[in-house]
């Protein structure tokens, strides 16, 4: 794996912590300097082109933020109160972007516990499905979902019974696709195979990517259009975005073939920490590892700081490889887990085992409540 000069080099936090490479750097000094809020940048609307052209739909606009694009387009698809969205009670947009859905879209959420733990199904999902005009409900207009969510890949046939069920009832399908780079990466499933199910999807380049910002939203013309019109009314008009859609180019060239490689230095890690008795929360499958550490018996707290110890980053039981975590970080992540299952097994031993969730801490705030119930 190529060794990266990077601060991510030894954080395992999240994939979000990439920086940009030389190359990206050296396309944002060549990049055009058009006014975005004109549409007057080639640099952003070649990416937004790309990108579309990429997902098989007609139109494309990049924002700031993986956020900015989940809201943007839920908000685009709900138009009169009361109404609701249905999701994986997992999901980013209902867990981890400060209540938008209610403060922006004034809509309810339908979360969802997946029956099999992992990723909802068309039968999951068709049991809370608020159809009809009965006074008393919200109605559901959209159907988000998350692919990956945390790292694991929901089946392309149960996104498509989804998508069916969506459509017989009117409801708009978005898609989360954060890390549907990973997904395809790893299926060898296109992003246009996996558009065919949605009306929208919003894709961050500034994860598993690397890009140092960016998302790209696609979709019909028409529901774009009013996206911009969100995005424009929250802030979110950019200027010389080609600065950014350069660098965000560049990811995509140079990062999107290596994630394959990624995701197998994941599932070495995730098998070398099995030898060592790890237990998983839900199927490592792309770039990330959920530590079952209340079965471990190991305090988050005590794997943070060892992890500090060495010089390495973790934030708690969700570990996140990408392409600039160096080989050396890998082996010292090995060694924390190691001493904290010395320390976990001392505390055992003399019955001071209490293992607590750390108040505040981003071992607990990133997903780990979302698979801790399971
Ligand atoms: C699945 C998922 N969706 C959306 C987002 C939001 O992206 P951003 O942090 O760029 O707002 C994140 C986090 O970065 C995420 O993990
Ligand atoms: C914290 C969360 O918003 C971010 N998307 C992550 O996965 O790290």
């Amino acid at each position: 794996m190529t060794e990266y000069k990077s601060i991510a080099a030894t954080d395992f936090k999240s994939d979000t912590v990439t920086t940009p490479t030389p190359s990206m750097l050296q396309a944002m000094l060549t990049a055009t300097h058009g006014d975005d809020v004109y549409k007057e940048d080639k640099t952003t609307n070649d990416l937004q082109v790309r990108v579309a052209e990429m997902c098989g739909k007609p139109a494309g606009l990049f924002v700031v933020s993986g956020t900015m694009g989940n809201q943007i387009c839920l908000r685009a698809h709900l138009h009169q109160p009361p109404h609701s969205i249905l999701c994986d009670y997992r999901a980013h947009v209902y867990t981890h972007e400060a209540g938008g859905l209610a403060t922006l879209s004034q809509a309810m959420v339908t979360p969802v516990h997946p029956r099999n733990k992992i990723y909802l199904t068309a039968e999951d999902i068709e049991d809370y499905l608020i159809l009809g005009d009965d006074i008393h409900t919200a109605p559901t207009r959209v159907i988000s979902l998350e692919n990956t969510l945390g790292g694991t890949i929901m089946p392309i046939e149960e996104i498509a019974k989804i998508s069916t069920l969506a459509r017989q009832h009117g409801i708009k399908m978005h898609l989360d696709g954060a890390r549907l780079w990973n997904a395809a990466a790893e299926t060898g499933i296109s992003l246009s195979e996996y558009g065919k199910y949605f009306d929208t999807m919003s894709l961050c380049i500034s994860k598993g990517l690397g890009a140092p910002v960016g998302t790209v939203i696609v979709g019909e013309p028409d529901v774009i259009q009013t996206a911009n019109w969100f995005r424009k009314q929250a802030g979110g008009g950019i200027r010389q975005a080609g600065l950014l859609a350069a660098a965000a180019d560049v990811a995509i060239t140079e990062t999107f073939p290596k994630l394959k490689i990624t995701h197998e230095v994941t599932k070495k890690l995730a098998s070398e920490l099995e030898e060592m008795g790890l237990t998983f929360q839900i199927p490592v499958q792309t770039n990330f590892i959920f530590l079952d550490l209340m079965k471990a018996g190991i305090d988050p707290a005590v794997l943070i700081e060892e992890g500090n110890k060495l010089g390495i980053t973790i934030a708690g039981a969700r570990i996140a490889i990408h392409y600039q975590t160096s080989t050396a970080a890998i082996e010292k992540l090995k060694l924390a887990v190691k001493k904290s299952l010395e320390i976990a097994k001392q505390r055992h031993a003399n019955g001071t085992n209490g293992v607590k969730k750390p108040e505040g801490s981003l071992a607990y705030a990133v997903y780990d409540k979302i698979v801790v119930d399971h």
